[in-house]
């Protein structure tokens, strides 16, 4: 096939278009104005390479800007791309590596253009190292996460190094710098580059939601004023537990905690006192868990503790240690400092089976004991 069949002005135009483009993309999501940092980054990048890609493409400026001037356009965009990349995997780059990759491209380019020119030479460099700033970023994406979330992002800027590597490569085996419209590498490389473009562009807008998306998924089944897990999060987590429990055939707890007379503290000292109270006991409850358990607000001031692998005697003992914990420790919110108790039922899969709902109805018919006996007290059902 002739590179002049790929018709290499139009796959140029397209080049630049498909770059302004992606780059409305970055910008336009990044205006949102939650955005996270990392996508401003991405949008400044993609505007610089454009930038500079608009410059290298000038025939009539002299040849300082449409090479060193363009080429530190384009590596200084490629850094900030890098950076973005760095901020998502919470990490960084210092603007002086981003100053060393930029100084590198203008002085060769400068010192292939002005002193010793040569387009052969700076082609060459132009391509390799701009394919490794882009293999960069890949490595960067692919060392931080999963493939269902960066895989497009990596396989864009793999693609995009390849492309430029390959160019490169070109220049040094055979081409005639001078005569690119006859080189079917150079036409197809123009192909391959907006397409690895649009994957990078996608790619990284991927991310971004995923990580939102998640991050949403994360709140809708916690708590806001404790940020214990809520009744949608137990339901999900704590299924998953039970089934997990009863296929290792492990025995598993459940502990329902009330606050005694919330009521009367709301009433005396005013519902942020009250809202204290409740984010205290939290806290407490989550000193004496282990990764795997799991804490939920079931309802107004009752937590449901539910411990895995654990049985009726130690669990009681974890009960125990907490209460002792909430009665001993004062809350202060305000030049206010209020004392309160608790009452808690335990129950477990020994007694009721493994069935979540079961334990929790008995486990609230325990703690309901524990009230009527005289509260701030642990009864087992
Ligand atoms: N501050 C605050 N109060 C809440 C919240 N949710 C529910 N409540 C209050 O919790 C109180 C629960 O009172 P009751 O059900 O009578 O229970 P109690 O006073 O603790 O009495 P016992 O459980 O028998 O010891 C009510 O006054 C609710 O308004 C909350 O998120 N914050």
């Amino acid at each position: 096939m002739d590179a002049g069949v790929l018709n290499l002005d139009t796959l140029l135009l397209v080049q630049i278009c498909v770059t302004l483009l992606t780059t409305a993309l970055l910008v336009a999501s990044a205006c949102y104005t939650q955005s996270p940092p990392e996508q401003r980054w991405w949008a400044v990048g993609n505007v610089a390479v454009s930038v500079g890609m608009t410059l290298g493409n000038f025939d009539s400026v002299p040849v300082f800007i449409n090479s060193a001037l363009s080429y530190g356009v384009i590596a200084f965009g490629l850094a900030l791309v890098l950076r973005g990349l760095r901020v998502y995997c919470a990490s960084s780059l210092s603007w002086t590596s981003i100053a060393i990759i930029t100084a590198i491209a203008v002085l060769v380019a400068a010192y292939y253009s002005l002193g010793e020119p040569s387009l052969r030479a700076r082609l060459c460099f132009s391509g390799f190292y701009f394919a490794l700033l882009n293999w960069i970023c890949a490595a960067a994406v692919a060392r931080h996460g999963s493939w269902r979330v960066s895989g497009i992002a990596v396989a864009g800027f793999t693609l995009l190094g390849l492309a430029l590597f390959l160019r490169g490569l070109h220049m040094v085996v055979d081409a005639d710098p001078a005569d690119d419209a006859s080189s079917l590498v150079i036409g197809l490389s123009a192909l391959v580059v907006p397409l690895a473009q649009v994957c990078i562009a996608f790619g990284l807008i991927q991310m971004v939601m995923w990580r939102y998306a998640e991050r949403l998924r994360r709140l809708s089944t916690l708590d806001a004023l404790t940020a214990a897990l809520n009744r949608a999060g137990l339901e999900v987590q704590g299924k998953r537990m039970f089934l997990r429990a009863q296929r290792a055939q492990r025995s598993i707890a459940v502990i329902m905690i009330d606050v005694d007379n919330f009521k009367v503290i709301n009433d005396s000292y005013g519902h942020p006192v009250g809202d204290e109270v409740l984010r205290h006991l939290a806290r407490v409850v989550k000193v004496e868990l282990r990764p795997h358990d799991v804490l939920a607000r079931f309802g107004g001031e009752e937590f449901v503790l539910v411990l895995d692998g654990v049985d009726l005697a130690s669990a009681v003992r974890v009960a125990e240690r907490v209460r002792a914990r909430i009665e001993q420790e004062a809350v202060s919110l305000d030049k206010l400092t209020v004392n309160y108790t608790a009452s808690m039922g335990v129950v477990c899969s020994d007694q009721h089976d493994y069935d979540l709902i079961r334990l929790i109805s008995a486990g609230d018919a325990a703690m309901y004991e524990a009230k009527r006996a005289g509260r701030n007290r642990v009864a087992a059902g």
